[in-house]
């Protein structure tokens, strides 16, 4: 890898890039977290760019779980609320906005039969994993396919770094079934409330499914293929297709909350190499989000933002973005500590 720096110098590896950041103008390790995240981040382009240039992706799409009353929320709200963000009118669309961060709307399987934003939608939501798999193999793969596509396309399109969210109501039913069946971790731990804040009888009806639906394709579920095609969704899949793919384009990308978490999970047990791309924003609210990270290998240490969001949408990852672009400045505009030695001696 070469990076060239301001001033013509060369920089050919990681000890390199740590220099950089050790001579700005500050005590060595002040910037704590950014400055890992950084080095992390040269590392993953392995070439110069000065500037942060993202895409946030929103996979969008319906579970059949929901009509097992593990939601508050009727189903027609994924299909309302992913038009709101198509016309700038979601929580996403003003954060991305205020930020100069573009979004793309990407339905992979909204139960409507209008689809919103890219149209890729594979089925009018997923199955009931009750009554049968959440999807068949053939739909898997073209879920993947479009999470492959869209980073492909964001890639062509000169961004340097992909943040990913998504949007379904029963989306969080599907995410602790996954991580369950991944995981083994007991449902009580990584049931949350999701949309339906403060609502026990959730939660316990959430538990019930959870154990039920895993139970019913425990001798299917060998590898996180078969978990999502039988208990998770399509957002999931697509999520885990986009982070498979930054991987092999050497494109750092961004998590949300759980359902990003839990979709990168499955990701790193596909590829491990997807590790070395990822970047955490924030410790969402949802129960099972530090068993999703912790399953995949990052620390609490390394989640920059806490502050009790659980609204999914890649929300989080705005902010994350902004403290990336914030400090990727810095190191370029920043003075060297060594200037200060000239001016000391000169005063002298
Ligand atoms: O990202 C999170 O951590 C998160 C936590 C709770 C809820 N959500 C959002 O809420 C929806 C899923 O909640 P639920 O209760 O319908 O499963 C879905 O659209 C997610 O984007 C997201
Ligand atoms: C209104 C609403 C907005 C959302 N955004 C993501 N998940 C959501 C769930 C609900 C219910």
């Amino acid at each position: 890898m070469k990076i060239q720096h301001k001033g013509g110098l060369i920089i050919t590896d990681l000890e390199q890039i740590t220099q950089i950041v050790d001579q700005m103008a500050k005590p060595p390790g002040s910037l704590g977290l950014l400055e890992s995240q950084i080095k992390k981040l040269y590392c993953c382009w392995g070439k110069l760019h000065k500037e942060l240039n993202p895409c946030h992706l929103i996979f969008a799409a319906d579970n059949g779980i929901a009509e097992e009353s593990v939601v508050r929320q009727p189903q027609e709200i994924t299909y309302l609320q992913a038009q709101n963000m198509v016309d700038g009118k979601a929580t996403i669309s003003c954060f991305c906005k205020k930020n100069q961060i573009p979004y793309k709307v990407i339905d992979v399987g909204i139960a409507n039969f209008a689809s919103v934003g890219y149209n890729r939608k594979i089925a009018l939501g997923t199955k009931n994993f009750l009554i049968e798999p959440a999807m068949q193999l053939e739909e898997y793969n073209k879920a993947v396919a479009t999470g492959e596509e869209m980073v492909l396309r964001a890639k062509q399109e000169k961004y340097n770094i992909i943040s990913l969210g998504e949007m379904g109501i029963g989306n969080t039913t599907t995410s602790s079934a996954v991580l369950y069946a991944l995981s083994d971790i007991q449902p009580d731990l990584i049931v949350g409330y999701g949309a339906n804040k403060n609502n026990p009888e959730v939660i316990k009806r959430k538990c019930e499914v959870i154990k039920q639906g895993v139970a019913l394709y425990k001798k299917q579920l060998y590898s996180p293929v078969d978990i999502i095609r039988c208990v998770g969704g399509f957002d999931i899949a697509a999520m885990c297709g986009a982070m498979i793919e930054c991987a092999r384009q050497r494109m750092p990308f961004v998590l949300d909350g759980f359902i990003t978490a839990v979709a990168f999970a499955c990701a790193v047990r596909m590829c491990p190499k997807v590790k070395d791309y990822v970047f955490a924003s924030h410790l969402s609210r949802e129960a099972g989000m530090i068993y999703a990270l912790e399953l995949s290998g990052i620390a609490e240490t390394e989640v920059p933002i806490r502050a009790q969001l659980a609204l999914g949408e890649g929300t989080g990852t705005v902010f994350a973005i902004v403290m990336l672009r914030t400090m990727l400045d810095a190191v370029w505009n920043v003075s060297k500590i060594s200037e200060f030695e000239s001016k000391i001696l000169t005063i002298k």
